[in-house]
């Protein structure tokens, strides 16, 4: 195995196999630490979902030890730490601290943090982080329940999470291509830095950046950043040829959408569902909460609903409706409320026919996988960037598409269904 990576959460360890996928790394998904009977031989890449981004920051740095030690004995040759492309985190972490433990295992001084991923909107300027062109701290993440983001300067963010220097490799350097990104690595080393912000405003940057990284023994960032190390490990300098497969060979029975995210994304898409006529099922937070709704109510309503079609169960809500449940019920108890909700109706799923699912948002995605009990995942072809369908490596046979909360187009759920066979 060339590549070992420990993503901070489900979706973004799919978004990440994807792109080492599709730049042509046979890669496998594992949902947590694999275990001893997991074949991981066959692999180029391994990337280790956790659902650390917003634990306490030591129980992230032992969790990510952990994966990195189950992967440097699957034989890892190098690391990749991958997280959020709006990097999300606090002051407290957990993205410095999972760096820092990540670099004193690989005995290593020197690495990178890169979150850009300009195919989804993210580009990196003079450190400073951009979603769709608007500054990190302007974007709709300034809001974000769990880690709002009120500094694009990521040199200072992550300043705040690290004892370690942090350094800065600007745009001028990267649009010179590696050798120019190599000596400012040097640079920068020589300075005292020991992690170094990364300036990537298109794919050639990153691809650039990935062959200037190829060396490092731990490389962070979002999907982006990969991008270039495929060809890098293999020594070619063009990138692998791009896939032209459109379609997925899928277990056959009923397909549904559960979404729990309530992202600006996920709302629009789960409103096209809705206004096309995908039948669909409310969720409702405090009446989960006072037990007047429950996964039974759901799985009744599923149960009239007709086999041929797809049907979305939602508790999809606008953020003055999130923020009002929150003040009621708790911040982390609302969330907890939805997504065991929608974990007791995954469980029920596979014996109610339905082997089609697709899943917005990493909490939420984290919730259904583990109550399907799924352990490792085959990567499929591209729906939207950063999302692909995948199927189960063992157990349930299942075909799984989980989406970040803020990836993918409106009509997400109506064109993911039109690639299974
Ligand atoms: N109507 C609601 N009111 C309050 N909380 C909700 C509601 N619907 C969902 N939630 C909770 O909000 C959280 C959404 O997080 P999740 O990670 O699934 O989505 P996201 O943050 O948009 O996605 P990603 O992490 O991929 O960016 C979950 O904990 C979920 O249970
Ligand atoms: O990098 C991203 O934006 C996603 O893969 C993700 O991590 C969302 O949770």
């Amino acid at each position: 195995m060339n590549l070992g990576c420990i993503a901070d959460d489900l979706t973004g360890a799919t978004d990440l196999a994807l792109m080492l996928a599709r730049e042509g790394m046979r890669t496998v998904q594992t949902i947590g630490v694999p275990g001893q009977d997991l074949d991981l031989s066959q692999a180029d890449a391994v990337v280790v979902a956790l659902k650390s981004r917003t634990i306490p920051p030591r129980e992230a740095v032992a969790q990510s030890l952990a994966a990195a030690e189950a992967l440097r004995k699957a034989g890892a040759q190098h690391l990749f730490f991958k997280y959020c492309s709006t990097f999300d985190s606090t002051d407290e972490g957990n993205i410095g601290p999972v760096t820092e433990a990540l670099l004193a295992f690989t005995d290593s001084d020197f690495t990178l943090a890169c979150p850009a991923f300009p195919a989804n909107g993210r580009t990196v300027y003079k450190g400073h982080l951009f979603v769709n062109g608007v500054p990190l701290h302007e974007s709709s993440m300034k809001d974000h329940p769990l880690t709002p983001m009120r500094d694009s300067n990521l040199v200072r963010v992550l300043q705040r999470q690290t004892a370690l220097p942090v350094g800065l490799v600007v745009f001028e350097d990267v649009n010179a291509g590696p050798d120019a990104i190599r000596k400012a690595f040097e640079r920068e080393k020589a300075a005292g830095r020991r992690i170094v912000i990364v300036d990537a405003l298109t794919d050639d940057h990153l691809r650039a950046i990935g062959h200037a990284a190829a060396d490092l023994p731990l490389i962070t960032g979002g999907s982006g950043v990969a991008m270039g190390l495929p060809a890098a490990y293999r020594g070619d300098v063009s990138p692998a040829a791009s896939s032209s497969i459109t379609t997925f060979d899928a277990p056959s029975g009923r397909e549904i959408i559960l979404a729990g995210s309530c992202s600006s994304a996920t709302q629009r898409q789960v409103q096209v569902a809705t206004e096309t006529g995908v039948p669909a099922f409310r969720l409702d937070p405090m009446a989960l909460a006072s037990g007047e709704m429950t996964a039974q109510s759901a799985l009744a309503w599923l149960s009239e609903q007709s086999a041929d079609r797809p049907v979305l169960i939602y508790s999809t809500a606008a953020p003055d409706a999130v923020q009002d449940v929150q003040r009621r019920l708790g911040r982390m108890n609302a969330g907890e409320v939805v997504e065991h909700a929608l974990a007791d109706i995954a469980r029920a799923l596979p014996a109610a026919g339905f082997t089609r699912i697709i899943v917005a948002g990493g909490e939420t995605s984290g919730a259904v996988v583990n109550a399907l009990d799924v352990k490792a995942l085959s990567i499929g072809p591209e729906i939207d960037p950063g999302v692909p369908w995948t199927r189960t490596l063992a157990g349930t046979d299942l075909a799984l598409a989980l989406k970040s909360g803020n990836f993918g187009a409106p009509d997400f759920f109506l064109k993911a269904w039109a690639m299974l066979r």
